[in-house]
């Protein structure tokens, strides 16, 4: 029997079925036990046999001082789904005929439609009532392939990713595709989107190739002209049975084997990304305004760790010495960069090297300030703080000294590589390097003290010695 005509009343009210079950998703970031959901938006993709109503619900909570828009992708079916157990959320009474609502990724018709709309170019509008619509985009590079199965991507993420097994039309196995379904909405493009694609469609191997996109626009009570639009999903080719670089350096580590000679190639990889985004993206020499933003968010930062870790005030004095230092030193230009790179963003491909993932900055970052030019030197910091997190993870084991000198090894391995890559001597730019790692560390402190307070003793003991440590010395 077909659903595809069955709707939910168009109201602003979201069942509470559904409302229970967004507050026990990871993606939904309010810690608020009483969430205030209102449905602001919604489109519909069309299933190909025309058996399976689907619906994507834009989601506004506004328990928060920051209201959040969520993306929900929801399918309606008669009957139920096989293996769909536990992405069913309701079990319904809609006119009179059962209607079972599941979790849109985890139903096959919603991931074909999805993808279909990328690859095919299609646009979905929703009725004025629901004022909302959204657009497929293909790659440049895409190319003609069916899907045979899709499964979301197990783990801790802040998205909801969906991996497909295509073949192509003469029935041999494609490469893979991982679609990002973007669960917190915002106004403006995705950076993860923009620089990507672009790198893709420039030919870059040093990222996964791009697939396509899903654009849309809605009504945002958040936004002074009502309205918004941005990114609501991204796919690209996906890598099968490769390992994060986190996981390869704890390997590493815990095996006491020297990572140099990997360090030294992410770097090369690091100081390549950016030549490609320095060809593609505008780049300028740093203003006066924005050197003035970035220390003042530094500021901001800092203050907003000691407010996270009080015993953190003992170190205010001398990471403002940092602070000043950094600002008398001259600065280099602007450009587009990676924003939130860490050990976790980076696979390990064999035969290809380093890969780069995840361009969408730091999520605790309001959308368009991620999408500026920035310092390159702010990637290189975060990924000097990745090889320092491996130590701080073995900081209590009995190998904690080994694992320190690991990471030691490692950070000086990834800046030669970097420096060799890039020509740019890192190590005169030392004050600037030293005040964005701080900076890292404590942008760190606020994110593990609201994810994973366990953590919170890594960045802090990172400050305590970034602010305190030999300036003498050049290594790393
Ligand atoms: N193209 C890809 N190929 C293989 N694995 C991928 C790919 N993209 C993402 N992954 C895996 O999915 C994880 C989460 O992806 P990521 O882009 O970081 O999502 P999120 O922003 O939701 O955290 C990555 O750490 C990686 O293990
Ligand atoms: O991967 P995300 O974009 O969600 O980034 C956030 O989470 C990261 C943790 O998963 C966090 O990274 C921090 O922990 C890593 C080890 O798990 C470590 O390698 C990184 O250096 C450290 O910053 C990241 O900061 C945060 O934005």
């Amino acid at each position: 029997m077909s659903v595809s005509a069955v709707r939910i009343p168009p109201s602003r009210e979201v069942r509470p079925a559904l409302a229970d079950w967004i507050q026990h998703q990871r993606w939904f970031a309010s810690s608020s036990k009483h969430p205030v959901l209102s449905r602001v938006g919604m489109w519909s993709l069309v299933d190909h046999r025309h058996q399976v109503g689907l619906e994507t619900h834009l989601i506004l909570d506004e328990s928060a001082a920051t209201p959040v828009l969520y993306q929900v992708p929801l399918s309606f079916r008669s009957s139920t789904l096989l293996g769909g157990d536990r992405a069913l959320i309701e079990r319904a009474s809609i006119d009179g005929k059962p209607v079972f609502i599941y979790d849109g990724p985890h139903d096959p018709a919603y991931t074909r439609a999805l993808l279909g709309l990328m690859l095919d170019d299609e646009a979905e509008r929703s009725d004025a009532f629901h004022d909302a619509s959204a657009e497929g985009h293909h790659a440049l590079t895409s190319s003609d392939i069916r899907v045979t199965d899709s499964h979301v991507l197990r783990g801790e993420q802040s998205n909801t990713s969906i991996i497909y097994d295509l073949v192509h039309p003469n029935g041999k196995p494609a490469q893979p595709v991982i679609c990002k379904v973007f669960r917190a909405l915002s106004n403006g493009p995705n950076p993860d989107v923009v620089v990507q694609s672009a790198l893709s469609d420039a030919g870059s191997r040093l990222i996964p190739r791009a697939v396509g996109n899903v654009t849309g626009t809605w009504r945002d009570p958040r936004e002074a002209s009502g309205r918004a639009s941005g990114h609501l999903a991204f796919a690209q080719e996906f890598i099968p049975e490769v390992e994060d670089a986190w996981r390869v350096a704890l390997r590493s580590a815990d095996a006491g084997e020297s990572f140099a000679a990997p360090a030294r190639a992410l770097g090369e990889a690091t100081a390549q990304v950016h030549a490609e985004l320095a060809r593609l993206f505008p780049v300028h020499g740093t203003t006066a305004a924005e050197k003035a933003a970035i220390m003042a968010s530094m500021r901001e930062r800092a203050a907003q760790a000691v407010a996270e870790v009080p015993s953190l005030a003992a170190e205010s004095e001398a990471v403002e010495q940092v602070f000043r230092l950094a600002e008398e030193t001259p600065w280099p230009d602007c450009q587009r960069i990676h924003g939130d790179y860490h050990l976790g963003q980076v696979l390990a491909v064999p035969g290809r090297g380093w890969v780069l993932l995840d361009f969408e900055g730091e999520p605790m970052r309001p959308l368009l300030e991620r999408s500026e030019p920035d310092v390159t030197l702010r990637d290189v910091a975060g990924m000097l703080r990745s090889f320092d997190y491996v130590a701080g993870t073995y900081a209590q084991s009995p190998h904690a000294a080994a694992v320190s000198e690991w990471a030691h090894v490692a950070r000086d391995a990834f800046l030669d590589g970097y420096i060799a890559r890039s020509g740019l001597d890192l190590r005169a730019q030392r004050a600037l390097l030293d005040a964005f790692e701080l900076d890292k560390a404590l942008y760190e402190v606020s994110y593990e003290a609201r994810n994973r307070p366990d953590w919170v003793s890594i960045p802090a003991n990172a400050i305590r010695y970034l602010a305190r440590r030999d300036r003498s010395r050049v290594d790393a």
